[in-house]
C-alpha cells in the first residue's frame, strides 16, 4: 500500500449553473485520518467528495493531495479511489475481473492483475467467491467487492459516498466496524460521506458538519458533540436543547439571555464577545435534572407535555419560560424514583458547565 496523504482543500467552490453548491470551503484532512463529511441532503457533501475525486470540476479554489495540486488532474492520476453508493459493480464479470478492472484499463497483464485481485479479495475475506458474479453475493459481500476494487489501485485516499446506505440496519453496523478496522490497518486517509450523525460519530477521527454549502464545524466527534459550534450543529447532532434569546447581559464571565415569554437563561461566557443582540445556547438533554436550579437562569418551571419510556432512560418533553419542546433524558432509576405525569408542572435544572454558548456562522 502507498502512504497516506493529507488532503488540503483551499477555498473550494462548486457552482452548477445558478446554484452555488459549495461556498469557498477550506479544510485540511491530515494524512491517515478517517474523515466523515456529515450533513443533511443537499448540503454539498457529495459535490465536495466528487471534487476531491476528480469526478466533478472545481469552480474555484484548489485541492492538494500530499504535495501535489490535483485540481486539474483526471481521477485516475490523483492517487484517490472512490467507492460509490451503488457499488457500481459489473454484473456480467466475476469478482476477480470486477476487482481487476482498473488494472486492465491501465494495461496491466492478465496474470499480474488477477494475482493482485486475488490478494485484494483475500484481504476482504472473499477469496472463496472469486469466480462468482456480484448477484450471487449478499449486500455486505458486494460492498466488500466494491472496497477491494477501489483499493486495488493502492490509493493514498479512499473516498466513500454513503457506503453503508444500501445495507439493512444490522449489516450496516457490522460493516461500519469493518470499515473502521480496514482504515486502521491500511492507515490511508478515508473521506466518507454520510447524513447519519451516529455513523459519523462511530467512525470518524474528524467530523466535518456541512450546511448549505458551508462548513459549520470540523473537529473530533467528541468536540463536535460536547462543544457544538453553532445552533445548526447542536440540532443536527441531536441530544441538545437549543435556546435562542435576546442578550441582556454579556460580560467577560457571563452571558444572560431573555426569551420572549419571560424566561431568563444563563451561560458561562466562552468566546461570545461578539454577541450583542441575540444569541443561542445549548443544554445537553442528558444533563437536565428535575429539581430547583442552584442559580436563576440555570433551569425553569415548565409543564410536562410528553413522557416516553425508552428502557434504560425516560424522555420528558417540557414547555415553559418561552421554551417549547425542551427535552430532558432521565435515567430510568432517576425517573421511577420520582415519576412525573403529562400536565404536571415541574422544575428543571442543570449545571452552568452543561451550557454551551453557540456561535453564528458569518455568511
Ligand atoms: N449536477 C448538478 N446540477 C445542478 N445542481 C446540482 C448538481 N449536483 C448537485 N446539485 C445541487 O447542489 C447542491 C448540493 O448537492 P450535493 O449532492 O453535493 O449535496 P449532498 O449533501 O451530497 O446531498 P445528498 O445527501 O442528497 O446526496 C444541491 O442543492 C443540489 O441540488
Amino acid at each position: 500500500m502507498s502512504k497516506a496523504a493529507e488532503i488540503d482543500i483551499a477555498s473550494v467552490s462548486k457552482i452548477y449553473g445558478t446554484t452555488t453548491a459549495v461556498h469557498a470551503i477550506s479544510l485540511k484532512i491530515p494524512a491517515g485520518t478517517y474523515c466523515c463529511l456529515l450533513g443533511p441532503s443537499g448540503c454539498g457533501k457529495t459535490s465536495t467528495l466528487r471534487m476531491i475525486a476528480g469526478h466533478e470540476s472545481i469552480s474555484s479554489g484548489d485541492i492538494r493531495l500530499g504535495n501535489a495540486v490535483v485540481t486539474d488532474l483526471p481521477p485516475a492520476r490523483r492517487g484517490t479511489a472512490m467507492m460509490f453508493q451503488s457499488y457500481a459493480l459489473f454484473p456480467h464479470l466475476d469478482l476477480v475481473d470486477n476487482v481487476a478492472f482498473s488494472l486492465k484499463m491501465k494495461g496491466v497483464s492478465k496474470d499480474e492483475r488477477h494475482a493482485k485481485a486475488l490478494d485484494m479479495l483475500k484481504l476482504m475475506q472473499l477469496e472463496a467467491y472469486a469466480t462468482r458474479r456480484p448477484a450471487q453475493l449478499s449486500g455486505g459481500q458486494q460492498q466488500r467487492v466494491a472496497l477491494a476494487r477501489a483499493l486495488i489501485t493502492d490509493p493514498e485516499a479512499l473516498l466513500l459516498d454513503e457506503p453503508l446506505s444500501a445495507l439493512d440496519p444490522f449489516l450496516k453496523i457490522r460493516m461500519r466496524a469493518e470499515l473502521k478496522k480496514l482504515q486502521t490497518s491500511l492507515g490511508i486517509t478515508f473521506v466518507h460521506v454520510t447524513h447519519s450523525q451516529e455513523e459519523a460519530m462511530a467512525l470518524a477521527d474528524l467530523i466535518v458538519v456541512m450546511n448549505d454549502g458551508r462548513i459549520e464545524q470540523a473537529a473530533h466527534p467528541r468536540a463536535v458533540f460536547e462543544r457544538p459550534a453553532t445552533a445548526f450543529v447542536a440540532k443536527f447532532m441531536g441530544d441538545h436543547n437549543v435556546i435562542s434569546g435576546r442578550v441582556i447581559e454579556n460580560s467577560d464571565s457571563m452571558l444572560k439571555l431573555s426569551v420572549s415569554a419571560g424566561g431568563e437563561f444563563l451561560a458561562a461566557n466562552t468566546g461570545a464577545a461578539g454577541l450583542t443582540d441575540s444569541a443561542d445556547i445549548a443544554v445537553r438533554t442528558d444533563r437536565v435534572r428535575i429539581g430547583e436550579p442552584s442559580e436563576k437562569g440555570l433551569g425553569f418551571i415548565g409543564s410536562v407535555t410528553n413522557v416516553e419510556y425508552r428502557g434504560s432512560s425516560v424522555k420528558l418533553s417540557v414547555n415553559g419560560a418561552g421554551v417549547e419542546d425542551f427535552t430532558a433524558i432521565l435515567s430510568d432509576t432517576a425517573f421511577f424514583a420520582n415519576p412525573v405525569r403529562v400536565g404536571e408542572a415541574i422544575p428543571l435544572c442543570w449545571n452552568r458547565e452543561d451550557v454551551v454558548v453557540l456561535g453564528r456562522l458569518k455568511h
